[in-house]
């Protein structure tokens, strides 16, 4: 099991009253997608528009939608295949919001090194969920690695709340591309089993 997966087991018996709530008033769990996903996109507009505590506020608040839409259709019998492309369709703008909000804070401010530390991080992280979606797409297993989505929103969320923006940009930036490393050399290996 992942460590992803272990939080995301863990973390289970308190997402479940408002997955509960969700079902008694018979909200879809494709809405709870889209709105983890318009909470997101705000956190990135409120990082363009220089409210970086915000931001970090927003997405710890909106973070754990990413974990209740998955919940409440399997709770609900409501998993369906378009309702997992969706949900992964809409993380990748997440994060693409995320740092286009990062790269405008950075050009205002005029810091080239935040401006190319957003471009590698926004660019690792693609590389990191597309590795695991086209292996899987090859009916191969891929949900290894130090910095899946989960690490990487934890991440950023501690970085905004704390003001350590650029150190977590360096880590993120670093660990990213490692972690797509570590994706391709996860498929190369059961590619030769
Ligand atoms: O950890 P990643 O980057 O593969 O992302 C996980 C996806 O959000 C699942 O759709």
């Amino acid at each position: 099991m992942t460590f992803t997966e272990k939080v995301k087991t863990r973390s289970e018996p308190f997402l479940l009253p408002l997955v509960r709530a969700l079902a008694r008033v018979k909200i879809p769990p494709n809405a709870v997608s889209i709105a983890g996903f318009i909470g997101v996109g705000l956190a990135g507009l409120a990082i363009a528009l220089g409210h970086i505590g915000w931001g970090g506020i927003l997405l710890l608040v909106f973070g754990p939608l990413d974990a209740v839409d998955g919940l409440l259709a399997r709770k609900t019998n409501q998993a369906s295949t378009f309702g997992a492309f969706l949900d992964s369709t809409l993380d990748r703008y997440a994060e693409i919001a995320l740092f286009l909000g990062l790269t405008y804070y950075f050009l205002k401010e005029g810091s080239t090194i935040g401006v190319l530390l957003s471009f590698l991080t926004l660019t690792g992280s693609l590389m990191v969920s597309y590795a695991r979606a086209r292996a899987e797409g090859l009916k191969m297993e891929c949900k290894v690695g130090l910095f899946t989505r989960f690490e990487r929103l934890l991440a950023l969320t501690l970085g905004l709340v704390t003001g350590f923006v650029l150190p977590v940009l360096v880590i993120l930036a670093l660990l990213t591309h490692y972690t797509a490393l570590q994706r391709i050399l996860h498929v190369y290996r059961q590619s030769r089993k």
